[in-house]
C-alpha cells in the first residue's frame, strides 16, 4: 500500500521508501562487515520489525539465522502502557550466541532495555541493537544502539511494519496520520 491510497487518512510522509532503502543497504553493509566469520544470529521483534528485517536480511551478505519474538506494550493506542508483554517467545537457545536485534523504532526504550537484558540474562555473546527509527527525545530509559536509523521528531508514526491499532503496517514508507485518526482515542487506555 502507498500513500496515495489513502490520502485522506495522511497527514504528511516523514521518511520515504528511498531514504528506507538507502539507510537499510548502508547497514546491512556494516552489518556483513563487522560479523563475517562470526555466526550471526538476527532477532526481529514483532510485529513492528517484519518489514525492517525482511528488507534488511535481503541485503546482508553473510550466512545469517532469522529468529522472532513478539513483545507488545502500546495495545491499540500511541501510549506505552510501560509493561513489556511476551507474546511469543524465542524458540531457540541464544546462550553463546551473537545476537543483533532489529527493530522498528525506538520510543521511550523500555522494549529494548528489557529485551537487552533478558538475552543478556539467556547467556547471549554479545547483543546489539538496529533500529529503523529512533524517537530520541521520548527516551525514557537508556540504550545502546551500535547501528542508528533515521531520527525522528515527537509524532506517532505508522507505515513499514508500525501499527495504530493494527492498522497501516502495510503501507510501504512511513507517515503521520491525521489528528482525527486519534481523536476516538480513550486517554486512558494503555492495553
Ligand atoms: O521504545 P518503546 O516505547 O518501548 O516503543 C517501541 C516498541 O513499541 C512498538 O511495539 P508495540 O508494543 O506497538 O507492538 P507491535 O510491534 O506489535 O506493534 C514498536 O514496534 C517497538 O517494539
Ligand atoms: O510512533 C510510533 N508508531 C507506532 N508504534 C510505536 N511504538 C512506539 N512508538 C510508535
Ligand atoms: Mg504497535
Amino acid at each position: 500500500m502507498r500513500i496515495a491510497d489513502i490520502q485522506s487518512h495522511i497527514d504528511h510522509e516523514l521518511v520515504s521508501r528511498e531514504q528506507i532503502e538507502t539507510l537499510i543497504e548502508k547497514t546491512a553493509r556494516q552489518i556483513s562487515h563487522d560479523y563475517a566469520g562470526k555466526d550471526l544470529l538476527m532477532l526481529a521483534v514483532l510485529k513492528g520489525a517484519v518489514n525492517t528485517l525482511a528488507a534488511l536480511s535481503q541485503e546482508i551478505s553473510i550466512p545469517a539465522q532469522m529468529e522472532f519474538m513478539s513483545l507488545s506494550s502500546y495495545g491499540s493506542g500511541t501510549q506505552s502502557s510501560g509493561v513489556i508483554r511476551v507474546r511469543k517467545d524465542l524458540d531457540c537457545s541464544v546462550r553463546g550466541r551473537h545476537i543483533l536485534i532489529v527493530e522498528d523504532i525506538i520510543d521511550s526504550g523500555r522494549t529494548l532495555r528489557w529485551l537487552v537484558d533478558e538475552l543478556k540474562g539467556r547467556g547471549a555473546a554479545s547483543v546489539e541493537v538496529f533500529s529503523l527509527l529512533d524517537k530520541v527525545s521520548r527516551r525514557e530509559v537508556q540504550v545502546d544502539v551500535k547501528y542508528p536509523g533515521y531520527v525522528i521528531p515527537d509524532e506517532f508514526v505508522v507505515g513499514f511494519g508500525l501499527d495504530y491499532d493494527e492498522q497501516y503496517r502495510n503501507l510501504d514508507s512511513i507517515a503521520v496520520l491525521k489528528p482525527q485518526e486519534y481523536e476516538h482515542e480513550d486517554q486512558g487506555e494503555q492495553s
